[in-house]
């Protein structure tokens, strides 16, 4: 289990101080506005801002570890794929950064991409696909990694609705397979009610509540988290017959 309790962090008049676990093969959504510290948090889990505090992997502390010792993989809306190298070649640099594979490695890196469904586009150089074959591509790379936390940043933000439900159903089914804890950031409700088990609302750098997505809709925590769901319920843009208001 991911354990996160009174993890700190202070910038310039900023304080974020985070509680919140997420199980093994589960999803937990992180919602809340703009700017309340949702990617701050991933930053300190994943180690890339100094935090105090306490954040844990089945009771080790991971406060001390490294970025590349925690046990943490991410993907971000920034995929950060080499457009001229191939899909196979930018799969391999998350497993050796001198692209040499070994034997069980190649196998491993093809297994992976057959589950993602890009096994045919391995050959392709990255700036030959479309957004959402990218985006599968930098899912299994991530995947690549074996980490059994995996810290998404709203990874299919940009693709069509389509795509997008498909997306996150892969990870739902990922995280239930490979039995990681994932953190998916996403600005839509839907997106949690599809797939996370637990959502957890931030509100100006503090986990205000975590709960299933059920309960958050029938006992919001505060007028705050209310206020954020009728909207998201609602559907404020759209008239009764669904043209712009
Ligand atoms: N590198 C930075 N330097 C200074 N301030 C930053 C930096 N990154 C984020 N912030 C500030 O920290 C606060 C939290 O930002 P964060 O990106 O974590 O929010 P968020 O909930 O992920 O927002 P969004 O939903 O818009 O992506 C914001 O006020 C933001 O302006």
């Amino acid at each position: 289990m991911l354990e996160v309790k009174a993890l700190t962090f202070s910038r310039g008049s900023q304080q974020f101080c985070y509680n919140l676990r997420a199980q093994r093969g589960e999803v937990v959504a992180l919602l809340g506005q703009s700017g309340c510290g949702k990617s701050t948090l991933l930053a300190m889990i994943a180690g890339f801002v100094k935090a105090t505090g306490h954040v844990s992997w089945n009771g080790q502390s991971m406060l001390e570890q490294s970025i590349a010792e925690r046990p943490v993989s991410s993907l971000f809306q920034s995929h950060n794929l080499f457009d001229h190298l191939s899909i196979r070649q930018n799969l391999a640099l998350g497993l050796d950064g001198s692209l040499k594979l070994n034997k069980a490695q190649q196998g491993h890196l093809h297994q992976v991409a057959q589950q993602l469904g890009i096994a045919d586009l391995l050959d392709r150089r990255a700036a030959d696909l479309s957004g959402g074959q990218i985006q599968r591509a930098a899912l299994a790379r991530a995947l690549l990694r074996q980490r059994p936390i995996l810290l998404l940043d709203e990874p299919f933000s940009a693709l069509d609705p389509v795509l997008r439900y498909d997306g996150l159903k892969l990870v739902q089914q990922l995280a239930r397979q490979h039995q990681l804890a994932v953190l998916l950031v996403t600005h839509q409700l839907s997106d949690a009610r599809a797939i996370a088990e637990s959502v957890a609302f931030i509100d100006q750098g503090q986990v205000v509540q975590q709960c299933s997505p059920a309960e958050l809709q029938t006992h919001p925590a505060n007028e705050q988290v209310a206020h954020y769901l009728r909207i998201a319920n609602e559907s404020l843009f759209t008239g009764e017959d669904g043209a712009l208001a």
